[in-house]
């Protein structure tokens, strides 16, 4: 399913947290959100899985404008990784995972415990199936979340920060998993070397409007990384693999 975010402009309280935004993200690629601490990738996200409406302009799901459609009707095609997870959650791991399946209208008991053991044994927390989810750790609570996600069944993924919390490995498997899923996804990342490693587009967002968007390593140069983040990148080559990764260091003060 594809999604485009046609001219999008975002306001709180009279004032514009992202400006005219427009991207593009074609059925099933993996488009990631890139920019600094408060550039406006979350104000995004939150306005593609519906949490803000968008002051001006238009989210797109094949055509179809996200914010006209019913909220089951949209959780059916898209499910959301938010970045505060819901800490107020007082239920059991497959209790969590089950409620993916609430926007389906035509689930039997049997599809649905399937669906969501088959989340759960993907994102490794079928184990935990019985726990409280409010004694999880930071990364536990992640994975059960991407499980109700993926339980939901959608065709489009917005993930915000999905590898925060976890541990090197799970961050590589979720990204792996996502990409082999197929889904369309969007997601925010802060670790750059990660996000050109899996993504087939970069969106480069900083005070609110996108500055730069491309293959990963069109985009990720030197003097973007500067200009946008404040750092010095250098690019090297995996001694084995010669996948391009950066190196970074902060910028020397200007005199
Ligand atoms: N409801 C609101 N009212 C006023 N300002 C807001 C509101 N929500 C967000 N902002 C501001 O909008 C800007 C963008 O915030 P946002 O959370 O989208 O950034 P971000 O790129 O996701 O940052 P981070 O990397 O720190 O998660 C920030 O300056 C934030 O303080």
């Amino acid at each position: 399913m594809r999604v485009d975010i046609e001219d999008v402009t975002v306001e709180a309280t009279g004032v514009r947290l992202v400006e005219d935004i427009r991207l593009t993200a074609p059925d099933g690629a993996f488009v990631g959100l890139v920019g600094p601490n408060g550039s406006g990738k979350s104000t995004l996200l939150r306005t593609v899985y519906r949490a803000l409406r968008p002051a001006s302009g238009t989210v797109r799901l094949d055509g179809a404008d996200l914010h006209a459609m019913s909220p089951p009707a949209a959780a059916r095609v898209l499910a959301a990784l938010p970045q505060e997870s819901s800490a107020e959650f007082d239920y059991t791991v497959a209790e969590v995972v089950a409620m993916g399946r609430t926007p389906h209208r035509d689930r039997t008991a049997a599809g649905d415990r399937e669906i969501c053991a088959h989340a759960m044994a993907r994102t490794g927390v079928a184990d935990l199936a019985d726990r409280g989810f409010l004694a999880l750790s930071g990364g536990e609570r992640q994975r059960v979340l991407m499980a109700r996600a993926l339980a939901q069944q959608p065709r489009v993924l917005v993930l915000d920060e999905p590898t925060n919390h976890l541990d090197i490995a799970h961050q590589l498997g979720l990204l792996a998993q996502v990409r082999e899923s197929g889904l369309t996804v969007l997601a925010a990342l802060h670790d750059l070397n990660l996000a050109a490693a899996h993504c087939d587009v970069l969106y480069v967002i900083s005070r609110g409007r996108i500055v730069a968007d491309g293959p990963p390593h069109d985009i990720l140069r030197p003097g973007l990384l500067a200009e946008v983040f404040g750092v010095r990148a250098h690019r090297v080559r995996h001694p084995e693999t010669g996948a391009v990764q950066l190196l970074f260091d902060l910028l020397p003060p200007t005199t």
